[in-house]
């Protein structure tokens, strides 16, 4: 794993300039011009002094003669753990909280309304070891645990939505575990969530050994400034995932994950799924990935008979957005914390529909007869053969 590669904008602009340059923004990004939004020059020296990364990029839409523009800014913030994992649980939460809360400050500064984090912003990824104690002790209520309790005042303070991936304890259910997305208003109350649907077993992510898939469905919640959704990690391989949060009329949708580089992360799948789900659904999205290494006190082995370690890998960072019509934004590096924004029209999404129309040509009806059939226990394949062709004639 090279984790001295920065970013892989920054191999790029090291190695191309010119018209070599443009062509690769225009065929990879989909547009030559980045649209860089200027930054304020006090959240610079704030990043500067608290060592994070600050971008800001705009995805303009055409006039339209019967809309007003629908001007969002919406920030992504991507971050490492901020003392090591021996620590008490407390003091691990709170020195996340004191290091992201920095972010936060320069991204109310900056305007932003939305705001999300990556998946379990507020603990380490410890689902790797198997081990119950002491990382079950993370766990949260949805309602008022110590982490909306901690949002709640900075939404009010920034009038920000906020999207807050937690580990859940489910006091009412007999304390049991979910991965879940908290949707926290800019008026300070809870909007609802969202459970991971999406568990995986893959690799060292052995989360199933902690939580159940999600019982929430596919929710999508009308904020003040758009409707938006949020697939959690592993859901991003699931296209009907993404599917369901577009039929349900999501205009953004949030991918917060924490993935590695490795086979069962695969970082050159990152810069492909969340932005082949905003083309197919003609929707923006936002992939938000963990920052660098998480050492913990124990060895866990990966039944793959290598040797044992501490570590999951390398947390690689590299937050985008996408765009409905499939433009994206550089991204943020593969190993700093950041805050990424982003300043949408989301007037975008209906332009996109009506020119592409994949909506109108998608044959949803075909799929749900195609898709009841592959579920009935005596299903066959439909496989034509070279000799069914044959026997046809006969
Ligand atoms: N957090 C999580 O679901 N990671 C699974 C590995 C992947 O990113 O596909």
């Amino acid at each position: 794993m090279d984790s001295e590669t920065k970013s892989l904008e920054s191999i790029i602009n090291n190695n191309l300039t010119g018209r070599d340059l443009d062509e690769f923004n225009r065929i990879y990004y989909g547009r030559t011009n980045h649209h860089e939004v200027q930054i304020k020059d006090t959240s610079l020296v704030a990043a500067k002094e608290n060592d994070f990364e600050i971008a800001a990029y705009a995805f303009p839409a055409k006039k339209e003669h019967t809309r007003p523009p629908r001007i969002v800014k919406v920030g992504i913030i991507q971050h490492s753990i901020a003392v090591p994992t021996d620590r008490p649980i407390n003091e691990q939460k709170n020195a996340i909280f004191a290091k992201v809360k920095k972010i936060i400050d320069v991204a109310g500064q900056e305007g932003v309304n939305i705001l999300c984090f990556q998946e379990l912003w507020n603990m380490p990824f410890a689902f790797c070891t198997r081990e119950k104690q002491p990382w079950c002790e993370f766990a949260e209520s949805v309602e008022d645990g110590a982490t909306t309790r901690f949002l709640r005042e900075l939404a009010i303070k920034y009038s920000m939505v906020i999207v807050s991936s937690i580990l859940e304890r489910d006091e009412k259910h007999a304390d049991i575990l979910w991965n879940t997305a908290v949707v926290i208003s800019d008026t300070g109350n809870v909007i609802g969530k969202q459970r991971k649907n999406h568990i995986p077993r893959v690799g060292d992510f052995n989360e199933s050994n902690y939580y159940m898939e999600g019982n929430t469905g596919h929710p999508v919640f009308a904020t003040r400034y758009g409707k938006i959704a949020v697939n959690i990690c592993f859901g991003r391989h699931h296209v009907l995932n993404w599917m369901m949060f577009g039929q349900n009329g999501a205009e953004i949708v949030f991918n917060p994950s924490a993935t590695i580089a490795a086979e069962a992360g695969s970082e050159y799948m990152w810069n492909i799924e969340a932005r082949n789900a905003a083309i197919t659904n003609c929707y923006f999205t936002a992939a938000i990935n963990r920052v660098g290494y998480e050492e913990f006190p124990n060895e866990f082995t990966s039944g793959d008979g290598k040797p044992a370690h501490k570590d999951l890998g390398l947390f690689y960072g590299s937050s985008y957005f996408c765009a409905p019509d499939g433009v994206r934004c550089p991204g943020l590096s593969r190993s700093k914390d950041g805050l990424l924004i982003s300043v949408m029209d989301l007037n975008l999404n209906r332009q996109i529909r009506d020119r592409r129309c994949y909506y109108m040509t998608q044959r949803l009806d075909m799929y749900v007869r195609s898709l009841s059939r592959v579920l009935e226990l005596e299903f066959k394949p439909q496989v034509v053969h070279e000799n069914d062709k044959c026997k046809d004639k006969e």
